[in-house]
């Protein structure tokens, strides 16, 4: 899939003396790095995106589609949370089968490429646990399974390792990473949205990074240069000193 994966185009959303206008275009395959101060509108911009509240103007459009009126399960987009959102009473299996089609009884076929998407995630031997019976880094695991089943071509991820130690977020970034190319049928990597509040996480899997800072996207461009080039106060302020260096 080439082109436009999605579009904000003076997207307006208030609330409560706070005012997000994002403009911003994500060419299709990209993996855009979401980085911002808390409060900047960071989630706000996936909100918009995955359709949970109206906008107040502007427009956001998926693949040249104006999303205006399309219920968030109807668009092309899958959100995965920090809480991951898994249902606790059902099991690893049913929770992933629930990206594929919100029925519970499931064709043979089903059963077959839930079971193979629990086997890329390292969840095979897993696959009848409920979500207490896993690890912080398991259910991420799930979430992510639900997602790439749902082939929805654009991924949004708010803080999705957030809570996750060092080690464990890296490995998760770099199964999401393999997924994105493996997991996605036809070749075209996933499109993905990804809020994080590390950086270097950003730099070392993003393509691009969008900088949010007071409602707005106040930069955007290549994951490798834009932190490097330390000439705009605002990004100096988030970063802090001798950040960005590199
Ligand atoms: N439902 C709401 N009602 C009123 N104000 C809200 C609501 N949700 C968010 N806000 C405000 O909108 C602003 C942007 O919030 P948002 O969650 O998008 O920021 P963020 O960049 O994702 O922050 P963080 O990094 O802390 O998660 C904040 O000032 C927040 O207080």
């Amino acid at each position: 899939m080439s082109g436009e994966a999605i579009r904000f185009e003076g997207a307006t959303r208030r609330l409560d003396g706070f005012e997000a206008v994002f403009d911003l275009s994500v060419a299709a395959g990209t993996w855009l790095g979401i980085i911002g101060p808390s409060g900047a509108g960071k989630s706000t911009l996936l909100d918009m995106a995955a359709g949970f509240s109206d906008l107040d103007a502007g427009r956001v459009a998926m693949f040249g589609a104006d999303m205006a009126g399309i219920a968030p399960a109807d668009r092309p987009l899958a959100m995965v949370f920090q809480e991951n959102n898994l249902f606790p009473g059902l099991d690893a299996f049913r929770n992933a089968a629930l990206g594929l089609t919100p029925r519970l009884r499931l064709s043979a076929a089903e059963r077959a490429e839930v079971a193979d998407m629990l086997e890329r995630v390292g969840l095979a031997d897993k696959a009848g646990r409920r979500p207490h019976e896993l690890s912080g880094g398991e259910r991420g695991r799930v979430a992510l399974a639900r997602a790439f089943l749902s082939r929805r071509p654009i991924l949004a991820l708010d803080e999705p390792f957030a809570a996750l130690g060092p080690a464990l977020r890296a490995e998760m970034l770099a199964l999401l990473a393999d997924l994105r190319v493996s997991g996605s049928g036809e070749g075209t990597p996933r499109t993905i949205l990804m809020v994080t509040h590390h950086p270097e996480d950003a730099v070392a899997h993003a393509d691009r990074i969008a900088f949010v800072e007071n409602g707005r996207v106040a930069l955007e461009g290549p994951a490798h240069t834009l932190l490097s080039q330390r000439n705009d106060a605002r990004l100096d302020r988030y970063l802090g000193p001798g950040r960005g260096e590199t």
